[in-house]
C-alpha cells in the first residue's frame, strides 16, 4: 500500500512523516521515503530549486526523472514485497507545483493536466494521499521563505492546484487542517493511514 503526504511548504509533512517513522502503530517493515529523493537525481533537483533562473520546463523534467528513479529503485520493489510505503511528497507535488510554475508558459492551456499526462503511462498512483491543508501566508511564514517556491503568492496558486486535485479524486485524498496543534494533526494522519 502506498500512502503519500502532500501540502504546501511548511504544512508539517516532514514533522508528521518523522513521527510516523518512530510510531509502533505502523508495521515495522514499512518504508519511509521522500521526493526529492536522496540520490544524484534528487541532488540535481535541489540544484534547480536553488537556481532562481532555472527554466520551469527543464525543472519539471528533473523532478520527473527523480520520480521515475524513485519508483524503480524504492517504491515498486517495496510494494512488490507487500510493504507499506509512506512518501513525503510524490506525484501530486509535481501536478500542484509545476502546474503553477508552468502557468506563465505559452505552450500549455492547462499545465496541471499536461504534467499529469506526462506521468500517466508509467507512474504508480498512491492508494491514499493525506493533504495537509494550510493557508499560503502561514505556509510561507512557517517554511521561512528559504527558496523561490516559498512565497505566499506562488503558494496560493499551488494550493488552488491541490484543491483541484482533491476535488477530482475525493476517494484517494484525506484532507487534514494543518493549522491544528501538531498532536491533533498527527492523530488525524494516523487515522487516515490506519483506515
Ligand atoms: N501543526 C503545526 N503547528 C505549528 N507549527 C508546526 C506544525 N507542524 C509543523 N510545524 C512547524 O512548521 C515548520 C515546518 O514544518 P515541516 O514539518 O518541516 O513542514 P513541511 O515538511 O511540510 O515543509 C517547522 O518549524 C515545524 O516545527
Ligand atoms: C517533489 C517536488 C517538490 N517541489 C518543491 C516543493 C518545495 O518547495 C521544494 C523542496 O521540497 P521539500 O524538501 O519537500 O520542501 P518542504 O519540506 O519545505 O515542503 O521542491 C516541487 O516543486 N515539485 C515536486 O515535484
Amino acid at each position: 500500500m502506498l500512502v503519500t503526504l502532500e501540502g504546501l511548504d511548511g504544512s508539517g509533512k516532514t514533522t508528521v512523516w518523522e513521527r510516523l517513522r518512530a510510531d509502533d502503530a505502523l508495521p515495522n517493515d514499512a518504508v519511509f521515503t521522500r521526493e526529492p529523493t536522496d540520490s544524484w537525481y534528487g541532488d540535481a533537483v535541489m540544484r534547480s530549486i536553488e537556481d532562481d533562473d532555472a527554466d520551469s520546463l527543464a525543472e519539471l523534467f528533473l523532478y520527473t526523472a527523480d520520480h521515475a528513479a524513485h519508483l524503480a529503485d524504492t517504491v515498486r520493489p517495496a510494494l512488490e514485497d507487500g510493504k507499506l510505503v509512506v512518501s513525503d511528497r510524490y506525484s501530486d507535488s509535481r501536478y500542484a507545483y509545476q502546474g503553477a510554475t508552468l502557468g506563465d508558459s505559452d505552450h500549455f492551456e492547462d499545465p496541471l493536466a499536461y504534467v499529469q499526462r506526462v506521468h500517466e503511462p508509467w507512474t504508480r498512483p498512491p492508494d491514499r494521499t493525506v493533504y495537509l491543508d494550510l493557508d499560503p501566508e502561514t505556509a510561507a511564514r512557517r517554511s521561512g521563505a528559504t527558496n523561490k517556491f516559498e512565497t505566499a503568492d506562488y503558494l496560493a496558486d499551488v494550493r488552488a492546484n491541490y484543491e483541484r486535485l482533491v476535488d477530482a479524486d475525493p476517494d484517494r485524498f484525506v484532507q487534514v487542517d494543518a493549522t491544528q496543534e501538531p498532536d491533533t494533526v498527527y492523530e488525524r494522519v494516523l487515522d487516515a493511514i490506519r483506515d
